[in-house]
């Protein structure tokens, strides 16, 4: 009996979530207010990073700022503050896990509790399997995956002795579905996923309803990360690279509306779901036909390119 009457409150559960979500994507949900809270973004010299920190600085949240590269972090700091907010900033090695407690036991006693976290530092090695030195795919998966490990086990504490905190995790489209030639990269973005994903369920077990989590799954962004990577020309201009600053905007609206996941933007939700339920050869020939497949050519002959120049990426000055 009690079975029964458990199922009927699933699926009443089941379909008032999906009642919700509709609606969400129609009207605009409410948006929270954090008004002096105190996040912490890493990678914010980086384009998105920088993005971000402007975004959460006009919300009026403080900032603590990580980034391996100082002079670009500062510069992040700089225009950050001058919309008013307390801004710190460390440099930190986010591929070393010793880096980051000390880190981030320097935060805590300098500055106080953190109670959003946003991991969006990432790297790729932008090199075929084969050809790839093993320091640097072990370093997309340091910095990517096992990074949110370590940030996550050094701030989650405070976050639930409080109830009060929230984890932003910026993965990628490439971690719900793959492509050829970014292996370490999509390994990954796919462990993020998948450890954002089981740390909200470990929230939810535990009723720690305080704690929120966004995963963030953003198309190719033009922040030059990705620079020469291309779909076929008659659908790039239905599907073109997304601006930063859209996209770290979107993925606001995400945060502050307290929304689970968000694919930005939302067409990515069809090749992920296509993943799922076509059979592989199916998945093969639509990206061979949308020009997926071999997209990332272009974008490791550009990175063999700044490899032979001396230098990895572009510049941060985009912003
Ligand atoms: N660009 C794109 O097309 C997309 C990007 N994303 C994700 O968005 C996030 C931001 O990307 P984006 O702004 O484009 O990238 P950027 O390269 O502009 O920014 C990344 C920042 O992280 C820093 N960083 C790299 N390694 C470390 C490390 N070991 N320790 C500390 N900081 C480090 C970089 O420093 P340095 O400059 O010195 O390397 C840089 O400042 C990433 O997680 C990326 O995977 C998701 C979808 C698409
Ligand atoms: C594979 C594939 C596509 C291309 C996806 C690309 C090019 C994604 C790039 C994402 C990046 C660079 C993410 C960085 O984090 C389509 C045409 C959308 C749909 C068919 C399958």
């Amino acid at each position: 009996m009690s079975l029964i009457v458990d199922l009927l409150l699933m699926l009443f559960d089941v379909t008032y979530s999906i009642l919700c979500a509709v609606v969400r994507t129609f009207l605009h949900p409410r948006l929270k207010s954090i008004d002096g809270e105190l996040c912490l973004i890493t990678g914010a010299g980086g384009v998105l990073g920088r993005h971000f920190a402007l975004e959460f600085a006009k919300e009026g949240a403080h900032l603590i700022l990580w980034d391996c590269n100082t002079a670009a972090n500062e510069q992040t700091a700089q225009l950050a503050r001058k919309l008013g907010v307390e801004v710190r900033t460390y440099t930190v090695d986010l591929s070393k896990r010793q880096s980051i407690y000390e880190t981030a036991e320097r935060v805590r006693a300098e500055v106080g509790d953190v109670s959003i976290l946003v991991n969006n530092a990432g790297v790729v090695a932008g090199q075929r399997l084969l050809e790839c030195p093993d320091e640097l795919l072990e370093r997309t998966l340091l910095v990517n995956c096992h990074a949110l490990f370590w940030m996550t086990k050094a701030f989650l504490p405070q976050m639930k002795a409080r109830n009060h905190g929230h984890i932003v995790t910026i993965a990628s489209a490439l971690g719900l579905f793959t492509t050829a030639c970014v292996v370490d990269y999509c390994a990954s973005k796919f462990g993020a996923v998948g450890f954002h994903e089981s740390l909200a369920h470990e929230l939810r077990a535990e009723n720690h309803y305080g704690i929120k989590t966004t995963l963030v799954c953003p198309y190719i962004i033009d922040t030059g990360m990705f620079a020469g990577c291309e779909i076929r020309k008659e659908i790039q201009s239905l599907i073109p690279p997304l601006e930063p600053l859209y996209t770290a905007q979107q993925s606001m609206k995400a945060i502050l509306g307290e929304q689970e996941m968000v694919c930005i933007p939302r067409i990515m939700y069809i090749p992920f779901i296509a993943r799922a339920l076509l059979p592989w050869e199916a998945n093969v020939v639509t990206y061979r036909f949308m020009g997926g497949d071999k997209c990332m050519l272009p974008f490791i002959k550009n990175a063999e390119m700044k490899t032979l120049n001396g230098h990895m990426k572009s510049s941060n000055d985009a912003v």
